[in-house]
């Protein structure tokens, strides 16, 4: 298990970045960290891999207490791996010698073999043979994942790990390199703005805000019950309206259009989604955002009803 202890951690004096952060991860178990950019996500991957000295709190895996560069002279926890933003690959050989740079060369047929299985994780058995230094970002990117799972880490930490990588592609590379760590019982903390790896693949989100969490729940309790406005907006457009007094978050979702209702709004604009329009519109002075099957005229007045979550 991973248990960090109030730890603290600032690059610039009295500028912190990670204040008291506390949590456990448990092993298997997957953790996204969600926040606006600049809110310390990367550095605190950076913390539990053993990069910084803190100023403050201990961060232990299992008995093994995990400690920065003052106490190692190659920094960076060993039963850990880290996939950066930037990659850190070997530009000048191939997406196969990569992944193979962290396997026994004294048990080939072993390493030929892992290699190709983490290919087909990263479906890049077609580039299997290309130099690293020719391939676009998201690939880059695909080979970073598999390199870190070459030797199997206990913990693998990955920061923004799909944001090079096309929609197409995304989707498919999520649900297999989840699965697998599943599968292989490997703990993983994801640094994400993606709302999807939260909802769908993780068993625990917790939200930075102003260098503190601001919470730390199952991802499905805080997308249906979000403490605030900047949490809901993690996930999707979000009306703070007044409804009887009382001030609710609502997603576009939960307000609906019906044939009657005491409720009603002007609409002002309507924006083309796919399978449906996101329309906004105005209700009591409040400007509101909500999902329909169609396109609504400027001006239009409907009836609406709020749907809250059970
Ligand atoms: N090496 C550094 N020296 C000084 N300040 C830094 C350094 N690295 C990051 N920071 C600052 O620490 C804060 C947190 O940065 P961090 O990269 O952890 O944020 P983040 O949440 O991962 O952002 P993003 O979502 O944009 O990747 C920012 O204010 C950033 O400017």
């Amino acid at each position: 298990m991973l248990k960090v202890s109030n730890i603290s951690y600032q690059y610039t004096k009295n500028k912190p970045v990670l204040n008291d952060f506390s949590f456990k991860v448990n092993k298997g178990e997957h953790l996204c960290i969600m926040g606006e950019s600049g809110c310390g996500k990367s550095t605190l991957l950076k913390a539990i891999y053993g990069l910084f000295d803190l100023q403050k709190g201990t961060i232990f895996w299992n008995d093994e207490q995990i400690t920065g560069p003052a106490e190692n002279l190659v920094p960076g926890f060993e039963k850990f791996k880290y996939v950066a933003q930037d990659f850190d690959l070997m530009p000048y050989i191939s997406v196969s010698e990569n992944i193979k740079k962290f396997l026994s060369r004294f048990y080939p047929e072993e390493s030929e073999a892992r290699t190709q299985e983490l290919l087909e994780v990263i479906q890049m058995k077609a580039f299997e043979h290309t130099k690293v230094k020719n391939l676009s970002g998201g690939q880059k990117q695909r080979v970073a994942i598999a390199r870190a799972l070459a030797k199997e880490p206990e913990l693998l930490l990955l920061d923004e790990p799909f944001g090079q990588i096309d929609n197409f592609k995304k989707s498919g590379l999520r649900r297999r390199l989840f699965a697998y760590l599943k599968e292989k019982n490997i703990a993983c903390i994801v640094a994400t703005h993606d709302k999807n790896d939260a909802l769908s693949f993780a068993d625990k989100l917790i939200v930075i805000r102003n260098n503190s969490i601001l919470v730390n729940n199952s991802p499905k309790s805080i997308y249906q019950n979000p403490t605030s406005r900047y949490v809901a907006a993690l996930f999707d457009d979000v009306n703070e309206i007044v409804i009887y007094s009382n001030k609710v978050l609502l997603y576009p979702h939960q307000i609906k259009l019906v044939e009657k209702s005491e409720f009603r709004a002007i609409c002002s604009n309507a924006y083309f989604k796919g399978f449906y329009w996101l329309i906004e519109a105005e209700f009591n002075g409040q400007n509101v955002f909500f999902n329909h099957t169609s396109k609504i005229k400027t001006n239009e007045e409907v009836c609406i009803e709020f749907v809250l979550h059970s």
